[in-house]
């Protein structure tokens, strides 16, 4: 966990847009285009953790690609240690690559069926070029047993793993480059819970091992605040609250974060919470609603939500802990009741 008085800023995102055009026609010309991100800005630390949140298709996922150039951003910046990697040309960039690594969802989709666990890893110091041929194979061997797997294991080949353990070797391959950045997208989300648990708790192990710092990608609140310092909840391709893992949990202040907070189940009688329910579906960014993205599913929304795009701005305590909404203290006051029945 960083230390907000020695933080070091790693990584800054700054105004990130992404519009991926949709084309048609016979012409194929660009009939309407998916704002996908827009917009968006925030910052991660040395050795800390921020997780992007929200539902299926805000934005998070393709966050995480735009910083590595895995589609070219719309515009923006991406600051890491003070390079803004889309002004490297792809050379550069594919050099820089090292530095920053991902890992998806489905491993078995991104390891290479025809190559053993230690060829997968050894491949991946090759492109980067970082350890001698012959040394490889023992690096290899030595990172799959630092990821709880074992040397008799290394000449499997990825489906004579289990899917916890195909996941291990995706963190292998990560690490592999001697990365400072992990970019973790839904990286436990198909495990069964037991098994994400482990895998959790090796990627904190491992950061501190190899001072990492992730961008941990999960539409799951329950897997970001085990392994959270700071969260960054995003609606629409918008940032609508960031703040430390506590403020957020403790006093959410953006009604959205509110709703999804409260549908996480609790198992203290005492601490029973009324679930908010969130009418209708997320509107399709093909056409994101004016002014505030959430207004239409919104039980404060005003007339002023419907023309005005509320920015982030300090709230709850601060500290850091920002949202964007026309009205938080009116809400945690209380002021503002449900306009919806
Ligand atoms: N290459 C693309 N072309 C067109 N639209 C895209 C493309 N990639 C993503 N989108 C759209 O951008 C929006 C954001 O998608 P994204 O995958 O980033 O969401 P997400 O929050 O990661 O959700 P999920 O967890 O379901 O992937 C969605 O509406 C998606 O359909």
């Amino acid at each position: 966990m960083s230390d907000n008085r020695t933080a070091k800023e790693l990584l800054s995102v700054k105004h990130l847009k992404q519009y991926f055009p949709i084309k048609g026609g016979i012409f194929g010309r660009t009939v309407n285009v998916v704002k996908a991100v827009d917009d968006i800005s925030f910052s991660v630390n040395e050795g800390e953790t921020v997780s992007l949140v929200g539902e299926s298709g805000c934005g998070k996922s393709t966050t995480g690609r735009a910083i590595l150039r895995l589609d070219e951003p719309t515009s923006g910046e991406v600051m890491f240690e003070g390079t803004n990697l889309l002004a490297l040309s792809k050379s550069q960039m594919n050099r820089k690559r090292k530095d920053l690594q991902m890992i998806f969802q489905d491993p078995y989709a991104s390891l290479n069926p025809r190559k053993t666990a230690v060829q997968v890893l050894e491949e991946a110091m090759e492109i980067q070029n970082i350890v001698p041929k012959k040394e490889r194979r023992s690096r290899a061997i030595e990172l799959l047993e630092t990821v709880g797997l074992s040397a008799y294991q290394a000449d499997r080949y990825p489906h004579e793993f289990s899917g916890g353990q195909r996941q291990r070797i995706g963190i292998a391959r990560a690490l592999s480059v001697n990365p400072k950045l992990i970019i973790s997208d839904e990286a436990v989300s198909a495990l069964d819970v037991s098994i994400q648990a482990q895998v959790l708790n090796l990627m904190k192990s491992l950061q501190k091992e190899f001072k990492l710092t992730y961008l941990f990608i999960s539409h799951d609140l329950g897997v970001v605040r085990h392994i959270s310092d700071r969260i960054i909840v995003m609606y629409l391709g918008t940032i609508v609250e960031i703040a430390d893992k506590q403020s957020l949990f403790r006093r959410p202040q953006h009604p959205y974060t509110r709703a999804l907070l409260s549908a996480i189940p609790t198992l203290d009688p005492d601490r029973k919470k009324e679930r908010i329910l969130l009418k209708g579906d997320v509107p399709s960014p093909l056409n994101p609603p004016s002014g505030c993205r959430f207004h239409t599913r919104c039980m404060y929304a005003t007339d002023r939500c419907k023309s005005e795009a509320p920015v982030l701005r300090e709230a709850g305590m601060g500290g850091g802990h920002q949202a964007a909404c026309h009205y938080i203290e009116e809400i945690a006051e209380g002021a503002l009741y449900s306009r919806r029945e």
